[in-house]
Order: C-alpha cells, then sequence, then structure tokens
C-alpha cells in the first residue's frame, strides 16, 4: 500500500474551494521541500529510454479552476505523457461517441491487475473493462473518429493540445524505442481483434497508442489538463471548452475506479482525489471544482506510479482538503499516523 507519510501534516476540511494563494503557494513548497529526499522506487525499464530518465527529477505543479498556477522544482521539465493520456483520450472519445457507446465497448470497471495484463482480457471474454488500462486504452483509440490513422492522429493531438493549452509534441526517441519493443501491446490488440473488439488494424492501431503515449507534456501542463477536468470540461488558462461537463465528470469517475489500476482503491483511501499515473513518472490528481495537482518524479512504485509524485499529492491533498470523501464530521476521525506497508 501507498505509504504516504502524510501523518505529519493536518488533514484540512475540504470546503467548496482551495486556501489562498500564499497557502498553496507555501504548501505546494513544502511538499516538494519534505519529498525531495525521498529515493524509493525504481525508474521503468521496460521502455528502454526511459530507464536514462534522471531518477533525481521532482517537479510539482498545482493549478486551480481560475488559472492560477503554482510551479515549484522541475515543474516545467519534459517528460512522455504515457498512460496518463488515457484519460484524455477517453475524453475525447466519450465526447465524440458519447458515455454509453464507450462504456459498453470499453467498460468502467478495475481489472485488479496490472495495467498491460494479458489474463484481465482472457478472464473477461475480452472485454477491455476499462479505459486506463492498456487494453482498454488501446480500444479507446481505435474508437477516435477518422478515415485514416493520420486524420485520428490530428483530432487525438488537437484535444490532447487543448486540454494542455498548447501544443504538445512527440519525443520521437521514446516512440522509436517503445515502438521497437512494445510486442506485449501488439499482443493485446491482437487478442482484442481476436475477440472482435478492436475495430481497424491492430499494428495501426498500437502506433497511435506508442505516439499519444511519447507526447511530452511537464507536470505544469498535467496540472492544466486536470484543471480542465476539475472545471467542467473549460479548460481555465485558455478559456477553450474542451469536453462537456457531463465528460469530465465522468472521467473523472473512471479516474477514481481506475486510474492508479490495482492500487486505485489504496489511492482513494489515502489521497482521495482520482488521478492518473504514467510509467515515466507524471502523476496528476482532480480535485472537481478546485483544481488539479500535477507531479513529476521518475522512480516508480511495483504497479509503475511515481512514488514521490504519490507521496507529494497525498501530502497536498491533505493539507489543501481535497479529499473528496471527507466531511466536516469525518475529518476528526482521520488517522494522523502512516499506513504500515511501503510502496515498493
Ligand atoms: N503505465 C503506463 O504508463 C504504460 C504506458 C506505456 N506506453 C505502455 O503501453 O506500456
Amino acid at each position: 500500500m501507498l505509504n504516504t507519510r502524510s501523518g505529519d501534516v493536518a488533514q484540512q476540511v475540504s470546503t467548496g474551494s482551495l486556501p489562498g494563494w500564499e497557502r498553496v503557494d507555501a504548501l505546494v513548497r513544502d511538499a516538494h521541500e519534505h519529498l525531495l529526499a525521498d529515493r524509493d522506487g525504481a525508474v521503468a525499464d521496460y521502455i528502454p529510454t526511459l530507464a536514462a530518465a534522471d531518477p533525481e527529477l521532482f517537479g510539482i505543479a498545482v493549478v486551480d479552476v481560475t488559472g492560477g498556477a503554482h510551479d515549484v522544482g522541475d515543474a516545467v521539465t519534459a517528460f512522455t505523457i504515457q498512460s496518463i493520456s488515457k484519460a484524455f483520450v477517453y475524453a475525447l472519445v466519450a465526447q465524440e461517441l458519447g458515455r454509453d457507446l464507450v462504456g459498453e465497448r470499453i467498460g468502467v470497471n478495475n481489472t485488479g491487475l496490472a495495467f498491460n495484463s494479458v489474463v484481465a482480457l482472457e478472464l473477461n471474454d475480452g472485454h477491455p473493462m476499462n479505459p486506463m488500462v492498456n487494453a482498454g486504452a488501446i480500444a479507446t483509440t481505435a474508437l477516435v473518429p477518422g478515415a485514416t490513422a493520420a486524420e485520428k492522429w490530428s483530432r487525438l493531438t488537437a484535444a490532447m493540445s487543448a486540454f494542455a493549452g498548447r501544443h504538445l509534441a512527440v519525443d520521437q526517441e521514446v516512440y522509436a524505442s517503445e515502438s521497437a519493443t512494445n510486442d506485449r501491446n501488439r499482443a493485446i490488440a491482437r487478442l482484442l481483434r481476436s475477440y472482435d473488439r478492436l475495430d481497424g488494424d491492430p499494428e495501426e492501431i498500437v502506433d497511435l497508442y506508442t505516439r499519444q503515449c511519447s507526447l511530452l507534456v511537464s507536470a505544469h501542463d498535467l496540472a492544466v489538463m486536470g484543471a480542465t477536468l476539475a472545471d467542467g470540461g473549460v479548460n481555465p488558462v485558455s478559456g477553450e471548452q474542451v469536453v462537456s461537463d457531463a465528460v469530465s465528470r465522468d472521467t473523472v469517475a473512471v479516474l477514481a475506479s481506475s486510474g492508479l489500476y490495482e492500487h486505485s482503491g489504496e489511492w482513494l483511501l489515502e489521497v482521495g482525489v482520482p488521478g492518473k499515473s504514467g510509467v515515466s513518472g507524471g502523476v496528476v490528481a482532480v480535485a472537481p471544482g478546485k483544481g488539479a495537482i500535477g507531479a513529476f518524479s521518475p522512480r516508480l512504485d511495483k504497479a509503475g506510479n511515481s512514488v514521490r509524485g504519490q507521496r507529494a499529492t497525498a501530502r497536498l491533498s491533505r493539507a489543501l482538503g481535497l479529499n473528496i470523501f471527507a466531511s466536516r464530521s469525518s475529518n476528526a476521525e482521520l488517522p494522523t499516523t502512516d499506513r504500515t506497508r511501503g510502496v515498493t
């Protein structure tokens, strides 16, 4: 279980808005400073280029629904978005095709298994179960509107860029590295196809999916993207309505159930804010109506989630009063001791 080590931060009561500017700024700085010496976890190495990431990098950003931003540490350092892209591609497809079709084709329930599990597909008659695991994400990418792969790619990058409020580019080196080694995702796509649950050419869809995972973002970008979901689909910096309020709400609900894969329950218990992680070390947490936290640090736990990113988010969630399950009366009873199981 995630050991958030947040017992030394007082749990704040969750109210309708974030604390004042200075207070948020001080708390983001405090979280960064507090976790800076934390070196638990290991950098992902199954995608060869990711293994070369500097494990010391650590950035945190908070963006609120008015567009106010707080960046600390390596908050504008670029890294590949990886699985965090799944949240925003799901939002795009739900917007275009409707929640019912996506719900039926992809599903919204946790697999209880690793993000790249093949067994999960076999256990569920080839149903991908949710859009946050690789099988569901690959099937979701296949649903992006467009007659050709090029058209789908342009819709996909336009949507991702609108969430970030700036044009997002592909890291060609990571894309090439993952393309050369993603046999497992190819196998998942073929398996989906064998169950008649993937439209189109599996190779082409996996290529699109791999490219979407290779888009470069920063912790600051993740916070803006998350704040767009927290703000009813309106990017609070650009003012653009990227997806509808209903799609934002549904996306956040899907993150709550599956954003941290098989650790999603523990995450909700500890952090209380729907989130999404990626294997290059990014984490985004969405506090509806308030804003979002973006964090980046490459060392991961065994489920593939950034250790420092999770711990910093947990600390900030507690200090900023973001836990969506906390009410005034129950807050008094929240444990102040650390949970005992380690993250690695
Ligand atoms: N968990 C992740 O971030 C996984 C994304 C990665 N591109 C993959 O498909 O394996």
